[in-house]
């Protein structure tokens, strides 16, 4: 048995928004604590998202309903135009529109319930709000997609198909613990006046917010029930209540929008857990093109009412569309006021857009397909509602304090590591600075590799230069060697030639012959010991100190020298002669 009974207030739950893991943070610091603590966290947060426990963003799901032709189309010719090229596509003069499912005109009413409206009443059971309403110009099906007929079971529409769900769900539930409060309540906005459709004297009640700041119809009449019977009974109540009127388009058109409230509140006996879920149920005027509809005097003013609440639901939509949303005009109509919570807000919505096939209808079509695709980009977020036992608050005051402390540390370690940074930052400067230094020391160096190169390439030639010298040399050489040769024979012949005659004053002609003699060879000996090796001399031991300069210079030196020496012994030889020869003169004179 469940009990139903009354008088709970509701405290919505607040998200408390993570901080964001910031990328630039993740590629500088991959691995420091404050980003694994953070990745942590945000994994916690999103774990708990997904196991329903706090705010979550919802989009606004959009169904698209296409109901035959009827009668008056049919009787004008006018052609069945759209195409349904896939369940969630309907195609129109070649324009295609997607929407979370597309119902065909042979779709039955309870098809379109169980694929668009069955599951909002589990949600709203788990302390959700939700809304669906159906929108469509005048005849398209909107009633007749949320009401039926409320006394045929084959043909109800959502609203009486919900209301026997949500009762047939709380007495399935398998724990007695469960105390249920279920109240009802039905208006309609009509010429932007709120009226009561339980109470036809209530006909102007204001809308406040709550403390929530929940827009809600102040003063509107509850009703609490029990079963499915008694809210059916009341919706017939509602029904009798509605403005309807005649129109060309629709016998039975409805000239306002009727909005049907159920809240069904829950408590856990034994945890004192308690849920609210709201549930709006709505069924919109239909945009009218009053040239179509043949209205006139109050029903003219309708229209034009109707019209006008519908463009600014529509202004509200496009808002809320737009990403970078800064105002939505909720305020611009009783309508948009009493929806707030259902657009943008804390409810999970769905929206079935109706359309006539007609051709002649093809322009309201378009423009009710586009509505539809534009709030299907909305989304809402959605909380559930609960009111927290004293226990539940200290267990969340907990929870909320372990979440303050892990931020606190994360914030510690972001600090840390920003100080880190810092410090690496110093760093990279002065090692900055060092290369920036070192940079200076290398293009010093390549100057001065420059000025070896250019040393080098003049040395080369000087080289060459000499290599050719010292070739020429060696030529020489070999002439002066032989001409020593000659001179030693020659003196030695002299020589020979005084002992013989020792007793002989020299004759004149000797005297010149050695005389000569002595001059050539001074002069080999001038060629031979001067000029080449200062040169040499100077090159290897005072102005050239690399290796690679230098080396060759010594090897140009030794060749030098061996062809000294070549020559050299020689005029040694010669030098000895004729300072023997001389000596001999000396002695004899
Ligand atoms: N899918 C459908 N299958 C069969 N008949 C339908 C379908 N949709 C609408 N109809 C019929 O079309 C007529 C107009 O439908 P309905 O009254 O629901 O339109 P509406 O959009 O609510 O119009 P208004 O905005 O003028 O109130 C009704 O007679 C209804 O039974």
């Amino acid at each position: 048995m469940r009990t139903f009974r009354s008088g709970w207030t509701y405290i919505e739950t607040v998200e408390c928004t993570p901080p964001p893991l910031s990328t630039a943070h993740l590629n500088r610091c991959k691995s420091c604590d404050y980003v694994v603590l953070l990745t942590k966290y945000h994994n916690r947060m999103s774990n708990r998202k997904s196991a329903g426990d706090n705010a979550s963003e919802c989009a606004i799901r959009v169904f698209c309903r296409v109901r035959p032709l009827n009668d008056s189309e049919k009787s004008q010719n006018s052609k069945f135009l759209p195409r349904f090229p896939s369940a969630n596509t309907i195609t129109l003069s070649g324009k295609s529109f997607t929407f979370d499912r597309v119902f065909q005109p042979s779709v039955t009413q309870d098809e379109v319930y169980q694929m668009a409206a069955a599951h909002i009443v589990q949600d709203v059971l788990d302390g959700y709000n939700g809304t669906i309403f159906a929108y469509g110009q005048t005849s398209s099906g909107k009633t007749h997609t949320m009401e039926g007929h409320l006394d045929d079971s084959e043909h109800q529409g959502i609203t009486p198909r919900i209301i026997k769900d949500v009762f047939d769900r709380i007495y399935q539930m398998d724990t007695d613990n469960l105390e249920f409060h279920i109240k009802v309540s039905n208006f309609e906005i009509y010429n932007e006046k709120v009226r009561d459709l339980f109470d036809a004297t209530k006909t102007n009640l204001p809308i406040r917010e709550s403390k929530n700041r929940m827009p809600f119809v102040k003063g509107a009449t509850e009703l609490f029930v029990s079963n499915a019977a008694e809210v059916l009974a009341a919706v017939e109540e509602g029904k009798k209540n509605r403005q309807v009127a005649a129109t060309k388009m629709n016998e039975d058109s409805s000239r306002s929008h009727s909005v049907f409230l159920i809240q069904v509140d829950q408590e856990d006996r034994e945890t004192h857990m308690r849920k609210s879920g709201k549930m709006y149920l709505v069924d919109l005027a239909g945009s009218e093109k009053v040239g179509k509809t043949g209205v006139s005097g109050a029903l003219l003013d309708e229209a034009i009412s109707i019209n006008k609440s519908l463009s600014a639901l529509s202004n509200v939509i496009s808002a809320l569309s737009h990403e970078n949303r800064s105002h939505v005009p909720y305020r611009d109509s009783k309508l948009t006021r009493v929806l707030q919570e259902s657009l943008g807000g804390n409810s999970r919505t769905t929206i079935i857009v109706c359309t006539s096939p007609a051709a002649c209808n093809e322009s309201e079509t378009r423009s009710t397909l586009q509505f539809g695709q534009r709030a299907k980009t909305i989304k809402n977020i959605v909380v559930v509602n609960e009111e927290l036992t004293a226990e539940e608050w200290k267990r969340r005051f907990k929870a909320e304090e372990a979440k303050v402390k892990e931020l606190r540390q994360i914030v510690e370690c972001y600090r840390q590591s920003e100080a880190d940074s810092q410090k690496e930052s110093n760093a990279f400067d002065q090692l900055v600075d060092k290369l920036k230094k070192q940079d200076d020391e290398i293009e010093e160096k390549d100057a001065e590799i420059d000025s070896y190169v250019e040393q080098v390439v003049g040395l080369k030639q000087v080289i060459a230069m000499l290599s050719v010298e010292v070739e020429q040399l060696r030529e020489h050489s070999t002439m002066q060697a032989q001409r020593i040769c000659e001179l030693d024979q020659s003196l030695h012949e002299l020589s020979t030639q005084s002992e013989s005659t020792v007793q002989e004053e020299p004759s004149e002609l000797m005297d010149q012959a050695i005389s000569e003699n002595v001059q050539e060879l001074h002069h080999l000996h001038n060629l031979f010991g001067g000029d080449v090796f200062r040169r040499l001399a100077d090159l290897v031991t005072g102005k050239i100190r690399t290796p690679q300069i230098a080396n060759p210079i010594r090897t140009a030196e030794s060749q030098v020298r061996g062809v000294s020496n070549v020559v050299s012994v020689p005029i040694n030889h010669a030098y000895i002669m004729w300072k023997k020869y001389m000596g001999f003169i000396n002695i004899n004179m």
